[in-house]
């Protein structure tokens, strides 16, 4: 059986729909499970509309409403009947909003954000799952909370792979004999059945977990880039297609930040020996990248690319060397304010990180830090990373740019710049 993963992207209007059914429909003879992410930005202003909910700020319904008509117009493009079921579970979804927005926002913002950015993922899984039956492709839609399994860490849970595994294998492979199953991505739940998610554009990490429980042959992320491309399109211009990438190096570029791929993607498959294509659901016949346990890819130089950097410069107040326990001090720090440190340099008597400019929890962090050390930041600074490097390549993303951090292996160049005035 193979795992399908479709992004917001890929079903931002009626169109892509429809594209999608065009791609299920060729592969009608395939045992598929289909995972999808909500549509367009719609997980972007549910978000907005969380913390606009909970600041008790702007207008949190005007937001709903602009999350239902989307959905609406969608809807009215793809069924021509307004009697069509669909109408009336989608409505259904948006109402739990509604309820959660009419009372005093008294859990924490972590918990409110799960219960009300997943109708997302709910909505959109329901609006693919009628179309595709409408053109004749049976499908079932599958509620993804009753098999992902994690912990309570609300907007980041970790997953309870022996929980999950049980539920998945317990169920999903008899219905997959029958019809093709379609479920959400970015969801999962506690086991006291509190709505979860699992992080910012996690549905590709879903499609894993259903891929590695199922034992599944191949899992095909369709994207609007023609695969994995030696940098991000939105970036450079002349970007050049990966045909083949093995795990090590895929996870190597997750890491990074090449955001084509979520990072805790990769891992299950490679446990599992699953391959992973990355194809273009623009150009369907186009080969894309397969991501599988091969040593013998070709080095391509790859960039990636991290704007709004702010590089936090930490010394002990006391002069006292920078150790373990001021590292391990520093480090707990970090994780307290939920801050990934995307590249980090040590002397014996500074710690230096770059960090994205997330805002107030950068503030937060800072002042924190200042109780225990001197710190010293810059901000709008830019990262960039280069895998299979060489001086051709460092010379090309240095132009017009000052280096203000860097560091090499015999792989990876991270080169921390500034973009010089005038
Ligand atoms: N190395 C890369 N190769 C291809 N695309 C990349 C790369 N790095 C970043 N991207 C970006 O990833 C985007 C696709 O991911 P994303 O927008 O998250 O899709 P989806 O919503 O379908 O999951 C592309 O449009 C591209 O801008
Ligand atoms: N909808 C979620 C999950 C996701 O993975 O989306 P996408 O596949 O569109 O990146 C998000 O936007 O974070």
């Amino acid at each position: 059986m193979q795992v399908f993963k479709f992004g917001g992207a890929s079903v931002k209007d009626a169109e892509g729909v429809v594209n999608l059914g065009r791609i299920i429909s060729s592969h009608r003879n395939n045992t598929l499970l289909i995972v999808v992410s909500a549509m367009g930005k719609t997980t972007n202003l549910l978000e907005e509309l969380t913390i606009a909910y909970t600041k008790q700020q702007d207008d949190p319904f005007a937001l709903l409403q602009q999350t239902k008509q989307y959905h609406d117009d969608i809807m009215h493009a793809l069924f021509a009947d307004d009697n069509h079921p669909v109408f009336n579970e989608v409505a259904n979804r948006f109402v739990e909003i509604e309820w959660i927005l009419e009372e005093y926002p008294a859990d924490p913002f972590d918990y409110l954000y799960d219960q009300i950015v997943s109708i997302g993922e709910l909505v959109s899984t329901t609006i693919v799952s009628h179309y595709l039956n409408e053109i004749g492709v049976k499908s079932k839609w599958l509620d993804a909370r009753e098999y992902i399994v994690t912990d309570n860490t609300h907007r980041e849970a970790h997953v309870d792979w022996a929980a999950t595994e049980i539920r998945i294998r317990s169920a999903i492979p008899d219905i997959l004999e029958k019809q093709l199953v379609v479920t959400q991505g970015f969801i999962g739940s506690t086991t006291e059945n509190f709505t979860t998610t699992l992080g910012r554009e996690g549905s590709d990490y879903s499609a894993a977990i259903f891929a590695a429980c199922l034992g599944a042959e191949s899992v095909t992320i369709w994207k609007d880039v023609p695969g994995v491309l030696n940098a991000d399109p939105k970036w450079f211009d002349e970007t050049l297609l990966i045909p083949e990438l093995s795990y090590l190096d895929a996870i190597e570029l997750t890491y990074y930040g090449a955001t084509v791929i979520h990072p805790k993607t990769i891992k299950p498959l490679q446990n599992k020996d699953i391959t992973l294509y990355v194809k273009s659901f623009v150009d369907i016949e186009n080969g894309g990248t397969q991501i599988r346990g091969t040593n013998g890819s070709l080095p391509v130089p790859s960039f990636i690319f991290k704007v709004n950097q702010v590089l936090v410069s930490i010394l002990p107040k006391d002069f006292s060397f920078i150790v373990e326990d001021n590292l391990s001090d520093i480090f707990s720090r970090f994780h307290l304010h939920k801050i990934k440190v995307n590249m980090m340099h040590n002397s014996a008597v500074s710690f230096s990180v770059s960090i994205d400019d997330t805002g107030d929890n950068v503030l937060a962090l800072l002042d924190d830090l200042r109780a225990r050390y001197d710190v010293a930041h810059q901000r709008g600074l830019e990262l960039i990373t280069i895998r299979y490097y060489n001086q051709q390549t460092i010379d090309r993303v240095l132009v017009d740019k000052e280096i203000i951090m860097e560091l090499k292996d015999s792989c990876t160049c991270q080169l921390l710049v500034r973009k010089l005035q005038g």
